[in-house]
């Protein structure tokens, strides 16, 4: 991992890659941010020691990988100026765009003729290097870069490598997951208050049962229904539980909702500007 690496975007998922390259031992020396906005530039500096600056041409000369971590309306900004960024480095420089919905066809386009740009679909838990990253190279990629974009992410989590067009799938069930998750642990915390424990109670018991879930299911080698089955006795507390997600529709509701997310995807790259 010697490469140096610029990041352009230090929100959410731009920290997250930053801290998970920090935690997988990335000197700090061979990182660089760019972020506009000068509150969260003070936060990232003082958090990381990471150098920031505002100037992507200045960031993105003499790097060899650039990672795009901007809201997908930002993506059109920032082309042009990182169009401008010297690139004389010995290995041509290598995009990386963790953008929602943007094809690669959008950079390729704007960076000069025959640039590599490879599309990516992180999740948030590369922050504590668990992240699920799906890679898609765009059409100037060589498997050589395609391996510098595998070994930097595979430092911060797992890595698929699936053709472009199964993306908006990929954001529907990794990319946006996370959040189903959240929402389905803040449901259950809020259950056991109902329920008469005290909120610090219910939320200790709720975040280590899932995380322990999530590690058997990793790491048992049985799937998902076997692992079910197992805690569902025969005329239990689990079948019962179970019968009224059925009833109020929980597989239609993810269904909907995976759906919904693929769909907003897809239309991603065609949306007039959203604010914030
Ligand atoms: N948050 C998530 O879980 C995931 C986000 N993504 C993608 O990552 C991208 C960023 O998302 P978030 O981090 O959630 O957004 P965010 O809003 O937290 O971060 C974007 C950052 O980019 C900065 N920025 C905007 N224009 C800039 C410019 N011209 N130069 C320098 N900095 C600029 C903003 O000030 C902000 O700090 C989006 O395109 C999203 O689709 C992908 C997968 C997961
Ligand atoms: O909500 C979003 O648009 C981004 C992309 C995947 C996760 N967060």
């Amino acid at each position: 991992m010697s490469e140096r690496v610029a990041i352009i975007g230090g929100g959410k998922i731009g920290e997250a890659l930053l801290a998970g390259l920090i935690n997988a031992g990335k000197p700090v020396k061979d990182l660089v941010v760019v972020e506009r906005s000068s509150a969260r530039s003070a936060e990232l500096i003082e958090d990381y020691g990471v150098r920031v600056t505002s100037d992507i041409a200045d960031a993105a000369s003499g790097v060899q990988v650039v990672f795009i971590a901007v809201k997908p309306d930002a993506v059109d900004a920032v082309l042009p100026l990182l169009a401008k960024a010297d690139d004389s480095s010995e290995d041509e420089r290598i995009t990386i765009t963790l953008v929602a919905g943007i094809p690669t066809d959008r950079y390729e386009a704007s960076l000069p003729a025959g640039s590599p740009v490879i599309r990516v679909m992180p999740n948030t838990p590369m922050l504590v290097n668990e992240a699920m990253c799906a890679v898609s190279p765009g059409r100037y990629a060589n498997d050589a870069q395609v391996d510098v974009a595998v070994r930097l992410l595979e430092s911060v989590g797992k890595v698929m490598v699936v053709p472009e067009r199964s993306l908006d799938a990929v954001t529907a069930i990794s990319g946006s997951g996370p959040a189903y998750f959240f929402l389905m642990v803040e449901a259950m915390i809020d259950a056991g208050v109902a329920l008469g424990l005290t909120r610090q109670q219910s939320a200790e018991l709720a975040v280590q049962t899932v995380k322990g879930s999530g590690v058997l299911l990793a790491e048992s080698g049985l799937t998902a229904v076997d692992l079910r089955a197992a805690v569902t006795s025969p005329g239990g507390t689990t079948a019962a539980a179970l019968r009224e997600f059925e009833k109020h529709g929980l597989r239609h509701a993810v269904n909907e909702a995976t759906a919904a997310c693929a769909k907003t995807s897809a239309q991603m790259a065609r949306r007039p500007e959203i604010e914030g």
